[in-house]
């Protein structure tokens, strides 16, 4: 009879900090695993811990618990299949990102992260030691080598492993999404493959984490790159993967192959998980949000129903006299659509309330930017204190060309806990409304079809501040934004690539201003999901304080 091996896949959502909670979950997928008669049990890169739990991870007493788990763990999980399961390890002074195997009541074997990833979200530099190049560990009839996540983008630790005697590899992962970014993880997994001539299974986890968003899509290749399984994006799954040893060493046998979305969808789904599990993670069942009729308020408001439920979601209309007939019509038609509670509170009496207290102060000064700011700042306030009333967060609702030039009033519209759109062009915006209204998927919680009627899409865009005021007034239009921001800021690019990109210099000059200008407001934005690998927040770190300007 062939040889063979069964390995209980499980892609699943840990809770950052929930130890007890993340060992349940390990304990109850090696149960699966005991009953599909796996030899084996697979978890993801620091799974007892949650990842990316950055700095927490280093105080003792936290790791001291998640290495007690561990152990727990393995007494618990002595009669049946190894258990491997990513965990902080210290010793002898130094602190290690691990891969443990279980086995027979013990810990038998840790792989130590070599590789320690550290740009864009990361700083497993300040963390971690990194571990020696090893080899691989024993588990029933083979020997499995398994580089840690950043590992295995790099020839050495497979390599190593490979040479002293690892029959294929297992590459436990904490690899958050952006876009595309599927693509770059299988090219890396086909080179270790062809480098050592074995089969390769690629494990991630699923959820959310702050800004962070683990997209799953666990895939195993064999020798000459063929896919032999791929697990659904974004969602947790547990599924069982089989190899046969024949002439050659191991072959994955064939498996299901799911379906992957697009990138629409996956940025979609992605602005949806990263809200229902911040929300979840940090005990909030229900949110709310400014709806002002204008596209990204109706965006986030949809993601929201997606997320949590209409029930869940509240959209507060705050018209001022500014506010047009459309305007009020397009909002009440979304929250329709949507199934929402819709609540309608006018600013103008506070608005009178405060321009009166403030008069004797302002006496002999022309109105302007400070009377258009009052209006955002009182709905700010507004909203905030629904928020506390009824224990509701705040939604904010920013899109990204606007987060890159401060498009927005500091305390008024950027009040808020969660921005889903944060990392989202403007121009993405249109499309993704586009794109919602005509796609539905069985993890979105709202209604199917049209919930952004066209009109909220095709307008002018315009904060509605004061009379005939257009976003296009103060900023270039959007697609030229854009285009700029992307050479700016995604490419890290400089006035004259915006200028060999056919762009105005001038105009380039400009929109760098304002995004060192602004540098001070995204300091203190609410977090939002990451489509992208040069979101704003810890992707990008640039001093508040700065007087470099490119040359125009
Ligand atoms: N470096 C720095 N560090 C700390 N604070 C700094 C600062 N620079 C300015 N400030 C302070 O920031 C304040 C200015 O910022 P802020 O009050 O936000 O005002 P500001 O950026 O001047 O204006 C907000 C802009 O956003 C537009 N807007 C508002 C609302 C919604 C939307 C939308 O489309 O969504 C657009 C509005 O039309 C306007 O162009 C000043 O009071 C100043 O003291
Ligand atoms: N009349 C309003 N009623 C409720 N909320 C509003 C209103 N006006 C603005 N807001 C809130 O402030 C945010 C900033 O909106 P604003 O209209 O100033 O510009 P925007 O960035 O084009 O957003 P939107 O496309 O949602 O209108 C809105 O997304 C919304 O959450
Ligand atoms: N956890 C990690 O080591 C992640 C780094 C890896 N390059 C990734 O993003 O997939």
């Amino acid at each position: 009879m062939a040889d063979s091996f069964r390995i209980t896949l499980a892609q699943l959502n840990p809770v950052v900090g929930d130890l007890e909670g993340n060992a349940a979950k390990a304990r109850a997928a090696w149960q699966a695993g005991k009953e599909a008669g796996a030899d084996l049990v697979a978890l993801t890169e620091m799974f007892i811990t949650g990842y990316n739990a950055q700095d927490l991870v280093m105080k003792p007493s936290f790791h001291l618990a998640a290495m007690d788990q561990v152990r727990a763990l393995a007494a618990d999980c002595a009669g049946g299949p190894a258990l491997a399961v990513g965990a902080p390890w210290a010793e002898d002074g130094k602190l290690y990102n691990a891969y443990c195997i279980l086995k027979d009541g013990k810990i038998t074997s840790r792989m130590l992260k070599h590789h320690l990833p550290n740009d864009t979200v990361f700083d497993e530099v300040r963390i971690f030691d990194a571990g020696p190049l090893g080899g691989p560990y024993s588990v029933g009839n083979t020997r499995v080598g398994s580089p840690i996540c950043e590992d295995g983008w790099f020839e050495d630790v497979a390599e190593t492993q490979a040479e002293t005697g690892a029959e294929f590899l297992l590459i436990p992962n904490g690899s958050p999404y952006y876009r595309n970014k599927m693509d770059v993880r299988l090219n890396h997994m086909v080179a270790r493959s062809v480098e050592t001539g074995l089969p390769v299974i690629y494990l991630n986890m699923v959820g959310g984490q702050d800004d962070q968003v683990f997209d799953g899509g666990t895939f195993a290749i064999n020798p000459g790159g063929a896919l032999a399984l791929r697990m659904p994006v974004f969602d947790e799954a547990i599924t069982q993967i089989d190899l046969e040893r024949g002439p050659d060493g191991w072959r994955i046998q064939q498996g299901e192959i799911a379906p992957l979305p697009d990138e629409w969808e996956q940025d979609y789904r992605c602005m949806v998980q990263s809200l229902r599990d911040y929300c979840g993670k940090t005990g909030f069942g229900k949110v709310l949000l400014g709806l002002s009729g204008g596209v990204d308020s109706a965006l986030v408001a949809a993601i929201a129903v997606d997320a949590l439920g209409a029930q869940n979601v509240r959209c507060v209309m705050l018209p001022s006299e500014y506010t047009s007939q459309a305007s009020l019509d397009d909002a009440e038609a979304v929250a329709k659509a949507l199934g929402v509670r819709y609540d309608y509170v006018p600013i103008s009496e506070g608005r009178a309330a405060i321009t009166n207290t403030l008069a004797p102060l302002f006496e002999g000064t022309e109105p302007g930017l400070t009377e258009e700011n009052i209006q955002s700042r009182l709905r700010g306030l507004l909203l905030m204190a629904l928020s506390n009333k009824f224990g509701e967060m705040l939604l904010t609702t920013g899109n990204k060309s606007e987060v890159a030039v401060g498009y927005a009033t500091i305390y008024g519209d950027m009040a808020g806990g969660y921005n889903p759109i944060k990392d989202l062009y403007k121009t993405r915006v249109f499309e993704t409304c586009r794109w919602r209204n005509t796609n539905h998927r069985n993890w979105m919680m709202g209604p199917a079809g049209e919930v952004i009627r066209p009109s909220v899409i095709d307008k002018p865009p315009s904060a509605e501040l004061r009379d005939d005021q257009k976003d296009s007034d103060s900023l270039p239009d959007y697609p030229e934004l854009d285009a700029i921001l992307d050479i700016l800021v995604d490419r890290d690019g400089s006035i004259a690539d915006c200028v060999a990109a056919g762009f105005d210099a001038e105009t380039a000059g400009r929109v760098e201003h304002l995004v060192y200008i602004s540098e001070y407001k995204r300091f203190q934005s609410a977090p939002g999901a990451r489509l992208t690998p040069r979101a704003f927040w810890l992707d990008r770190r640039y001093p508040i304080l700065n007087r470099w300007r490119g040359r125009t």
